[in-house]
């Protein structure tokens, strides 16, 4: 079969990476008989969704080993932390995945072909944060 006159449509290229980490928090802005007011932990899962205009050699937004960096940093940054230590206001997932994208936009995006459009946050199988970055 020939296959060399199938149309390529036009359109945007998008890829994700899932990372995890596990981490400690509490919600003290919440009423002190709201359970998550008092300290607990979650096993956080972090997206991080990428686009680019045009595919890099061989066909990339970018190399997903590119995105090591942000790995490094989660696993060495808030990997079995205590979120208060990074985050001064209430570590809610909204506010985890906006300072998430902003250190990814600092210290990752220099150095890859892709930009960041959104990153998602996830606390609980049921619970999750999506924060998307404003058009730049
Ligand atoms: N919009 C948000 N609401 C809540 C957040 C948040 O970050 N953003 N966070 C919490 C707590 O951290 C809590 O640990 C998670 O909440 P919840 O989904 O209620 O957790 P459960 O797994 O215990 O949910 P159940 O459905 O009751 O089992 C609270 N809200
Ligand atoms: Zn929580």
């Amino acid at each position: 079969m020939d296959f060399s006159t199938v149309p390529l449509p036009s359109g945007k290229h998008t890829i994700g990476k899932l990372f995890d980490f596990e981490a400690g928090h509490r919600l003290p802005s919440l009423a002190p008989e709201h359970k998550c007011s008092r300290q607990h932990g979650h096993s956080y899962e972090v997206e991080v969704i990428l686009t680019a205009s045009e595919l890099e050699d061989p066909g990339f937004v970018t190399d997903f080993g590119d995105l090591a960096p942000f790995k490094k940093f989660l696993d060495t940054e808030l990997d079995h932390h205590n979120l208060h230590e990074i985050m001064p206001s209430d570590p809610t997932s909204e506010r985890l995945a906006q300072f998430l994208a902003g250190w990814f936009i600092q210290n990752v995006e220099p150095g890859i072909p892709g930009r960041l459009v959104a990153v998602r946050v996830r606390e609980t199988e049921r619970s999750w944060a999506r924060f998307d970055v404003a058009e730049r």
